[in-house]
């Protein structure tokens, strides 16, 4: 059955910046009828003609917490934002887009110190990282430029993404340490995942079917 056939209505959460062409092009890859306004409105809430569908459009860290209220059914966001952010979600798929990977990075020759500081977007990331390690660390949360700590003296090393490490390099800062491995997931509400069985496995369906192999 198609979704426009389906009688559920579903919001799905979708990431704004970097991620959003990917992941608007696996929408369309997925089958999904989306128009130019989903990709040059300004809008924030973009219905789909003639489908039981509505798109959110986030700031990515919010995607999670959109999905775990219930204001978003299903949500595309990056397995980074959910291992940060820990909200009370679904999981359903690996999109496997957005790939990138968290490491712990820092200038060259670095060496260890009593207690380093570690500057970080994912602060929650990195303080299990270092936790498990078994090493005392001061995390300094950063919201971007992460790259900037070690060299202005901020901190010793950052946790941060990287995909091409053209930043680093560009920084002259050298990756130490491979956290994990990063991709765009499918998440979903708990409840709509059951009130709204059907058009949730539909989306799923069409999505798992897109999925990159
Ligand atoms: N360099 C990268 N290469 C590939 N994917 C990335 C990269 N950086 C981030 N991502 C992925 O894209 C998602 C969105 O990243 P983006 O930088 O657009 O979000 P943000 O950090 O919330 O935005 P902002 O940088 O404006 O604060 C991340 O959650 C991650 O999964
Ligand atoms: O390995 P690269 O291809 O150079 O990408 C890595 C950069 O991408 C992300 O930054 P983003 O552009 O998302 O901005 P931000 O620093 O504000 O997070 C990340 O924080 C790194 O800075």
């Amino acid at each position: 059955m198609s979704l426009s056939d389906n009688a559920q209505k579903l919001t799905i959460a979708m990431p704004k910046g970097r991620i959003f062409e990917e992941a608007v092009h696996f929408l369309q890859q997925a089958g999904l009828q989306v128009t130019a306004e989903l990709q040059d409105s300004r809008k924030l809430i973009i219905p789909v003609e003639n489908a039981s569908l509505e798109f959110i459009l986030a700031k990515p860290t919010d995607v999670p917490t959109y999905v775990e209220y219930g204001v978003a059914d299903v949500g595309v966001v990056g397995k980074d934002v959910l291992l940060e952010e820990e909200r009370d979600v679904y999981e359903l798929l690996n999109l496997r887009i957005g790939r990138c990977r968290m490491v712990v990075a820092g200038l060259p020759g670095w060496r260890q110190t009593e207690a380093p500081r570690v500057a970080t977007k994912y602060p929650r990331i990195a303080s299990r990282y270092f936790r498990e390690q078994g090493q005392q660390v001061e995390v300094i949360k950063l919201n971007g430029s992460v790259e900037l700590a070690p060299l202005i003296g901020l901190a010793d090393r950052i946790v941060d993404i990287v995909s091409t490490g053209r930043t680093l390099k560009e920084n002259g800062l050298v990756e130490l340490e491979h956290i994990c491995d990063i991709t765009t997931r499918l998440i979903a509400n708990r409840a709509s995942y059951r009130m709204k069985s059907e058009a949730v496995d539909d989306i799923a369906q069409k999505f798992w079917e897109a999925i990159p192999r």
